[in-house]
């Protein structure tokens, strides 16, 4: 992994898309040009069983046939199973020390929220870690207070070699503001999910630099 792998970060389930299936948005938005995949397959509706491991299959395949890493969230049998990239995974979900016997050289993402969290990800090894969410966000249920790009910055200038990819609320109008304060990428469901077109999404979220 690379950081510019980070630079658009999508993150989908069933449950993100409503007028759309989910496989059509995924591949619009592989075609568009985002960098990286989050498999997130959560809340009351979501797929179980058999209908998820196919659908995880379908998303899989199709970042295969555009290159782009496949990170699983949470659910490691299911990253192992598939052969999957990368996982993706809270601090409270698993001690993160047992998450990096179980997956080997695959890629680890781990959210942080505090500064011992930083270090325990790094302690481990982690590729990346996922910093949010910087603004309201109606996409995770149980999401901390947004945090504002205050604990990103600090993150940057006290690890500045450490890939940081900044989530929640993120869209066209504040992405700027992200990568100003230090993020290597954003990670996005509604912006996409929701988006009416989505080619224009995605070029205007990729084009976005810094400076
Ligand atoms: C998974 C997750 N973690 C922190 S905020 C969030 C949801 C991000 O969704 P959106 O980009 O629609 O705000
Ligand atoms: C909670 C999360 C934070 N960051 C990322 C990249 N993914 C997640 N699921
Ligand atoms: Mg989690």
């Amino acid at each position: 992994m690379n950081n510019h792998d980070l630079k658009l970060y999508f993150i989908m389930g069933s449950a993100n898309v409503h007028k759309r299936p989910p496989l059509e948005v995924l591949e619009e938005a592989l075609q568009s040009g985002i960098t990286m995949f989050q498999f997130r397959e959560k809340g009351p509706d979501a797929l179980t069983g058999q209908a998820y491991e196919i659908f995880a299959q379908s998303c899989q395949k199709l970042c295969k046939q555009y290159h782009i890493p496949f990170i699983v969230n949470d659910d490691i049998e299911l990253a192992l199973k598939l052969g999957a990239d990368g996982i993706h995974i809270g601090q409270d979900d698993f001690p993160v020390a047992v998450i990096r016997e179980k997956i080997g050289d695959m890629l680890l993402g781990v959210s942080v929220h505090t500064k011992d969290e930083v270090h325990t990800a790094l302690q481990y090894a982690a590729d990346y870690v996922g910093i949010g969410p910087i603004f309201a966000t109606t996409s995770k249920s149980d999401a901390k207070p947004p945090s504002g790009t205050e604990f990103l910055q600090q993150v940057r200038s006290e690890h500045p070699d450490l890939p940081i990819v900044a989530i929640g609320g993120i869209d066209e109008s504040n992405a700027q503001l992200v990568f100003k304060a230090g993020a290597h990428g954003i990670a996005v469901i509604s912006a996409i999910c929701e988006s009416v077109n989505i080619k224009d999404t995605v070029l205007t979220l990729t084009s976005i630099q810094p400076s």
